[in-house]
């Protein structure tokens, strides 16, 4: 069987290019199964093209990405994404919105619905159900674009910058809420932020890319407990974490203290 014994994801010098342009270069690292791994960059080096591939959604031009010893080559179901912007569609309401996925399944209604009820109740959403996007918060459409994505169970959430949109204190308690939901379900979560501090909140795993064409310029773990709470990071481990990941980004020239 190929995936007993392999990585439950793998990354295999996938290098991609568009034309001229190579977004991602030899990149390889391996998720375990379970694993909360955060990737930040800077601008346009290659994350989302990253999460597209494990998606399916684009293929390697060179190398593989594989999900349990096998070649990711299209869109699979096992999979959840949950995008920047909510991407909810306006004339359906938050329940609507969660079904949309069992629909396009045709999954049996009644046990979808049982279920996105109990979704949105976890995040905190019971009562919201029959709302239209347009009578809900930036952070309420984000809730229930992360209940559509994780409405039929998907073993791996993939998150690009779910987050990047929202005011300070919104994202304070979605990050909790997520730390929750993760610790109850164990879903695999690659999760990309530009927030140092967000990543180091949530993962326990940072990997720290390059400028494009994107590298992994460093990997550390995370080696706080678990469930974290906002007042970690006050805290000395904390601090002296995102202070070294900031270093990485100095010592690569994404952060300056002077003008170029
Ligand atoms: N479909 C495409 N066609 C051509 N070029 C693309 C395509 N998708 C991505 N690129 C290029 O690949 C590079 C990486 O893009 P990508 O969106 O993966 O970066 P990113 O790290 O997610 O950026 P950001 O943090 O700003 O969202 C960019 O230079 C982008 O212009």
């Amino acid at each position: 069987m190929p995936g007993a014994t392999a990585p439950f994801i793998e990354f295999d010098r996938f290098t991609k290019s568009f034309d001229a342009v190579t977004a991602v270069s030899e990149m390889s690292f391996e998720l375990e199964r379970g694993e909360f791994l955060a990737i930040v960059g800077p601008s346009g080096c290659g994350k989302s093209t990253l999460l597209m591939a494990l998606a399916g959604l684009t293929q390697p031009s060179t190398g593989q990405v594989r999900v349990q010893g096998e070649p990711v080559l299209k869109p699979y179901t096992d999979l959840g994404f949950v995008f920047q912007g909510a991407e909810l569609l306006p004339w359906r309401t938050a329940l609507q919105n969660v079904l949309l996925q069992s629909e396009i399944r045709r999954a049996p209604r009644q046990e979808a619905e049982r279920r996105a009820r109990e979704l949105l109740g976890q995040v905190g959403l019971g009562g919201f159900e029959d709302s239209y996007p347009d009578e809900l918060s930036g952070g309420m459409q984000q809730r229930v674009a992360l209940c559509r994505a994780l409405l039929h169970d998907p073993q791996i959430l993939v998150m690009d910058e779910p987050f990047g949109a929202l005011d300070a204190l919104t994202r304070d308690q979605i990050q909790i809420d997520l730390q929750r939901m993760w610790m109850e379900r164990r879903k695999t979560v690659v999760f990309v932020t530009h927030s140092i501090d967000e990543a180091v909140f949530l993962a326990d795993r940072v990997l720290v890319f390059s400028p494009r064409p994107a590298r992994i310029a460093a990997e550390f773990r995370v080696p706080l407990e678990r469930p974290r709470h906002l007042s970690a990071r006050t805290g000395r481990e904390f601090t002296d974490l995102v202070g070294e990941i900031r270093g990485v980004f100095e010592n690569l020239g994404v952060l300056r203290e002077e003008p170029k």
